[in-house]
């Protein structure tokens, strides 16, 4: 069986409301972190990054009207509170990550530092990457893809609220069906959008699989970690 020793795990932001209409659901982050407990005690250097989804969406309101590049400074900024609670949850699950922000608030959470990552993982602590890539007009998906080729991982982990990726959206369309693998070329010439095509593109120019598979299928980040079948593959 093969398996993965260093990887980025980007994780849902909109997940971790649960069934709430928005913010951090308890229950539901702490079920995220048995998943990663699992996979970063068999050894496994994890890196992360976490989406702002389930608290941008609770301020979307307020954020009409405003300037584009000021509301996504909230976005990332919604994503560093995110990472602290992972971070926190991760603590408290017995694990030992760090935070790192690409947004400097020295106060609050480390700035992020290329060597001073890698150093963390070769120690076998976990890697939280808060704050997107620092700069508006850009997504967590594209923050993960760039982090994950800065750091050499193996592959691009993608736990999302859908089990893989279909040929339409399908928390729309009931007849879409799931890819088990699809080609770069093919998912952006298709304009599947469960991934933003920056963060597509990046990963097809440095020849980065992706894998996107459900946050909610418990075991289905290790299973996708021990390279089994589990969601879709994306592949140069
Ligand atoms: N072709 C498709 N296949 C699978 N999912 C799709 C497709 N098209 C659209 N989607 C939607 O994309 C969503 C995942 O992408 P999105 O980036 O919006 O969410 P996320 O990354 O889970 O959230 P966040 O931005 O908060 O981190 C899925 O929940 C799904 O409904
Ligand atoms: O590099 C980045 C990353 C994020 N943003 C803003 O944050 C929100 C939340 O991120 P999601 O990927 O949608 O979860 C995003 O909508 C952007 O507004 C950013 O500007 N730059």
């Amino acid at each position: 069986m093969s398996g993965y020793k260093r990887v980025l795990l980007k994780l849902s932001g909109e997940a971790l409301m649960g069934d709430d209409a928005y913010g951090i659901n308890r229950a539901t982050i702490e079920a995220m972190v048995q998943d990663i407990a699992e996979v970063v005690n068999s050894g496994v250097q994890l890196a992360m990054v976490i989406g702002g989804g389930n608290i941008f969406r609770g301020v979307a309101g307020g954020a009409v009207g405003m300037d584009r590049a000021t509301a996504d400074y909230m976005g990332m900024l919604a994503t560093v509170m995110n990472s602290l609670a992972l971070g926190d949850a991760m603590k408290n699950a017995g694990l030992n990550p760090r935070v790192m922000s690409a947004i400097a608030i020295d106060q609050v959470v480390e700035s992020y530092v290329r060597p001073k990552a890698l150093q963390y993982l070769e120690e076998g602590k976990s890697v939280i990457f808060a704050g997107g890539t620092g700069n508006p007009f850009f997504t967590t998906d594209t923050a993960a893809a760039l982090r994950a080729a800065e750091i050499g991982a193996e592959v691009m982990l993608k736990a999302t609220k859908v089990d893989g990726i279909y040929t339409a959206d399908p928390a729309k369309d009931p007849t879409a069906e799931r890819y088990a693998r699809i080609s770069f070329d093919d998912a952006i010439a298709q304009r599947l959008q469960v991934m933003d095509a920056t963060a597509f593109a990046l990963c097809r120019e440095q020849k980065m699989p992706i894998r996107v598979f459900s946050i909610f299928k418990p075991g289905a980040l290790m299973r996708v970690v021990q390279g089994e079948d589990e969601g879709t593959d994306v592949f140069v």
